[in-house]
């Protein structure tokens, strides 16, 4: 298991996570900080969304600790948590019929308070980040309505919005067409060029290459590997943790840069 990283935002210690009769993972120790995309990648059923559901405190851990800011999870409340951590789930759970405005404005929240309503400062910002993201056309239509990569951009509108310094996203490129799922590989990347954080997680191991410097290998036996995107996404490691062949090249993109990418090989 790897070193904890210093200064981590929000931070593992030591924890086992899981149900009540069944810890999935095992003494984990995982810092994530601001200024850093790192890639979460596993197999089905490995554990990746009961990682983020203790990481969000949803699930407490069976045994050591979710630090935030270096404080115990269990001591902050939801509303200093959402100024620190916000949460992009996956675009599947769908509110009741709210405009996309309405829902990127629910992320001020936290900052309103439970019995304040936002006013003109949260709508402007709200506009702002609508209009950074290029949804800001969908502002009136029913979130309901709209396609499925809309919606993951107005739940990233809404992390946005809240403001934290952490952005946990549950594979948000998910069910989105070719175009919608670069477009959201590029909003991580700007996440991270602004100073924030984000943690994702994906089946698809080539966007650990094109938006993360991290990746984190939950494997089927329960261990981890944590570090740089190159030293773990490799073509052994992706054939242990997946059980299909993979080859990794490099391709030269418009501006001379080059891109690892994976393709894997059909039996
Ligand atoms: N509420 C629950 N109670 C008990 N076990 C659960 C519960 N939810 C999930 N599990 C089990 O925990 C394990 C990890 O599940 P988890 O959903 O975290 O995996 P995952 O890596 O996110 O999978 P996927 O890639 O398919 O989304 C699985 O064995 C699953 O059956």
């Amino acid at each position: 298991m790897s070193e904890r990283p210093r200064s981590a935002e929000l931070e593992l210690r030591h924890a086992d996570c899981g149900y009540a009769r069944h810890v999935v993972l095992r003494d984990v120790s995982l810092g994530f900080r601001a200024g850093e995309a790192c890639c979460l990648l596993g197999p089905n059923g490995v554990g990746k969304t009961t990682l983020f559901g203790t990481l969000l405190g949803r699930l407490r851990p069976r045994s050591g600790q979710v630090l935030v800011g270096g404080r115990d999870r269990a001591t902050v409340s939801d509303r200093d948590f959402a100024q620190m951590v916000a949460y992009v789930p996956q675009a599947t759970d769908v509110p009741a019929d709210l405009t996309v405005l309405d829902v990127a404005l629910a992320g001020s929240a936290s900052r309103v308070g439970p019995l304040g309503a936002p006013g003109r400062e949260e709508y402007e910002r709200t506009e702002e980040v609508l209009s950074q993201l290029g949804i800001e056309r969908l502002r009136d239509r029913s979130f309901q309505e709209v396609s499925g990569g809309e919606r993951q951009m107005a739940l990233i509108a809404r992390a946005l919005v809240q403001g934290a310094r952490i952005v946990l996203m549950d594979e948000p490129t998910a069910s989105l067409d070719f175009g919608n799922q670069v477009r959201v590989l590029s909003c991580v990347r700007s996440l991270v060029a602004e100073g924030r954080g984000v943690v994702m997680t994906t089946h698809n191991p080539e966007h650990a290459f094109l938006c993360c410097s991290r990746a984190v290998l939950l494997c089927s036996d329960g261990h981890l590997e944590d570090g740089p995107v190159e030293e773990i996404v490799r073509e052994e490691a992706l054939r242990a943790t997946y059980g299909v062949g993979v080859r990794i090249g490099e391709v030269t993109m418009g501006d001379g840069s080059r891109v690892r990418a994976c393709v894997p090989e059909l039996g």
